[in-house]
């Protein structure tokens, strides 16, 4: 159990505790198609980096051209914009069970949301798929963003295996990394995901 919750001003309290898990792959890998899923089986809230940063730039924040020009690159924005959004979307939801999808992509986002909410994962689900099938499923996604063409595909390959691949590998050294083969059919993704998830059952899976 993560040991922290938020007050109302977004400052964490000590009196609550929050479950969290860490939805972590590579770009295309199936994240956020699996997450839909566990959100109507397990009752979690889904929170996906990506979508906030997306919401963040169309709600015309001053932050906006920043992300916008960091998505179209496929960096990784810095921590403390995204962190801020993660916080105010759990504080938003009123619910105490998160899915964070697509966070912590580097070392910098992972120690740093440790350092500002106290929260440590649950477990990381960790979506295995070759970069063949990643790049198949990115060229025909078809949701108009501005980072699903093979230039930018090619950028955020790089940065998942040079950035988010040591996160996993830190908290596989913490035995806390639950890894599927996503690179199957998505029902049957969705039935290693549930196996995995079933300790957590709002209703019977
Ligand atoms: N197991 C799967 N097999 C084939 N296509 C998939 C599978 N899972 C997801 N997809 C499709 O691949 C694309 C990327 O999936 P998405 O969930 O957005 O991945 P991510 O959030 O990891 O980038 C979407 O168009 C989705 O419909
Ligand atoms: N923790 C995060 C998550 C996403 N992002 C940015 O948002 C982009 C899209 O992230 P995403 O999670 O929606 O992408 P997918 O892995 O779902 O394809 C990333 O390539 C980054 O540019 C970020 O900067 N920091
Ligand atoms: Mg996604």
């Amino acid at each position: 159990m993560g040991s922290a919750a938020m007050d109302v001003n977004g400052n964490f309290a000590a009196d609550k505790k929050f479950v969290v898990v860490f939805v972590l792959g590579g770009p295309g890998s199936g994240k956020g198609t699996q997450c839909a899923n566990i959100v109507q089986y397990f009752g979690f809230t889904h929170l996906s980096a990506g979508d906030l940063l997306r919401a963040e730039i169309k709600s015309g924040s001053e932050n906006g051209t920043m992300i916008q020009n960091m998505i179209k690159e496929g960096k990784i924005v810095p921590s403390e914009v995204t962190i801020k959004l993660l916080q105010q979307a759990m504080l938003e939801s009123g619910n105490d069970k998160f899915l964070i999808d697509g966070f912590p992509r580097n070392e910098e986002n992972r120690a740093a949301f440790e350092h500002v909410t106290k929260i440590e994962p649950e477990f990381v689900l960790f979506f295995d798929c070759s970069e063949e099938e990643m790049e198949r499923r990115l060229l025909s996604r078809n949701q108009g963003r501005v980072d699903d063409n093979i230039e930018t595909i090619r950028k955020r390959f790089r940065v998942f295996v040079e950035s988010s691949i040591p996160v996993i590998e830190h908290y596989e050294a913490k035995e806390k990394v639950s890894k599927i083969d996503a690179g199957k059919s998505v029902d049957e993704v969705f039935e290693d995901v549930k196996a995995i998830f079933s300790p957590y059952s709002a209703q019977a899976a």
